[in-house]
């Protein structure tokens, strides 16, 4: 297998006392686009600046490249490309003067790209960063991790800010990017939709680990929604491989599993002689029963592995 691009091993952090991350274990593929998915607070962004090596990890340890991401070369840090959260700009300068600055760092800036951008996406060379909108700071924030085509670009909540024919648009670039170029993408987010268009893979992050590590197709493919009608009474206990939750009524059960088949129909139609109603589900969805956003009765939850 190739030496993945990034990883984490036993990740934990914890910020005063209280633990965010917690043992968390990830490796990304050198070409992967992986759609970072979390409810408020459950620590993208934590994670990805232990990835990055822009905050210590309490234990366990992050590779870029191989190297470890708490002491990284200058040659592997040029590799990389991270737009944060909130694009970290010079207000005093020009757009123009931002990407030159910028590019100053990179031996490799490309700076044809860069204007071609700053023009596709309606910036204006001469305006001052500190006048731009969130929305055109994150534009710019953007550009400045694109311009030197870095083999690895991570993206913390990229298009937050950005109307619909902008985030349109940044797709298509990302897009078109990573067909030429083969890049390795991390990118947070809470679009799914737009998460659908370009994720190859997609994470779940929940209650300090990954719930979900996957290609996507897998993920949509085996997530399914079943409604279960039982002759004499749902049971009291449902122990079946890949079961994310239940909801038990009093004749049916709403079941939520992660690799339906039919060894699993099969299976449910040999202990219970049930009546299997299977539903696909959207990304949306699987998202909300995944992270545990879902509302789930606490008497009859079970999670996957407990
Ligand atoms: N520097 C810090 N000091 C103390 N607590 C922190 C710090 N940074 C993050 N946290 C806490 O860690 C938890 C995870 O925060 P984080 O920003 O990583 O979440 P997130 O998933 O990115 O959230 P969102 O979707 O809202 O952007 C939160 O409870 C936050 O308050």
């Amino acid at each position: 297998m190739n030496l993945p691009v990034i990883q984490a091993e036993r990740l934990e952090k914890s910020f005063d006392g209280q633990a965010v991350l917690d043992g968390l274990d990830l490796a990304i593929a050198p070409g992967q686009i992986v759609g970072l998915l979390g409810t408020n607070g459950s620590g993208k962004t934590t994670l990805i600046k232990c990835l990055l090596g822009l905050l210590r990890p309490t234990a366990g340890v992050c590779r870029v490249f191989g190297e470890d991401a708490w002491d990284m070369s200058p040659a592997t840090k040029s590799r990389l490309g991270y737009v944060p959260q909130e694009a970290e700009l010079l207000p005093w300068m020009t757009v123009q003067q931002m990407c030159d600055y910028t590019g100053a760092f990179y031996k490799h800036w490309r700076a044809d790209d860069v204007q071609s951008l700053i023009c596709q996406w309606q910036l204006s060379p001469d305006q001052r960063t500190g006048a731009l909108s969130v929305g055109q700071r994150q534009k710019l924030g953007v550009i400045l991790a694109l311009g030197h085509h870095p083999d690895l670009l991570v993206l913390d909540e990229p298009v937050a800010s950005l109307d619909p024919s902008a985030r349109r648009q940044f797709l298509s670039t990302l897009i078109d990017r990573v067909e030429v170029e083969q890049n390795t993408i991390l990118f947070s987010t809470h679009i799914t939709s737009d998460l659908e268009r370009i994720a190859s893979h997609v994470a779940i992050l929940r209650a300090g680990k990954l719930a979900w590590f996957g290609p996507l197709d897998e993920l949509k493919d085996g997530c399914k929604r079943l409604r279960l009608y039982f002759a004499d009474g749902a049971p009291t206990d449902l122990d079946l491989p890949g079961l994310v939750r239940w909801d038990r009524h009093q004749n049916h059960a709403v079941v939520t599993v992660a690799s339906f088949d039919q060894g699993l129909l099969d299976a449910l139609h040999r202990r219970w002689n049930c009546d299997v109603r299977v539903e696909d589900m959207n990304l949306e969805e699987i998202f909300l029963e995944w992270s545990g956003a879902a509302e789930v009765p606490s008497t009859v939850a079970t999670e996957v592995g407990s």
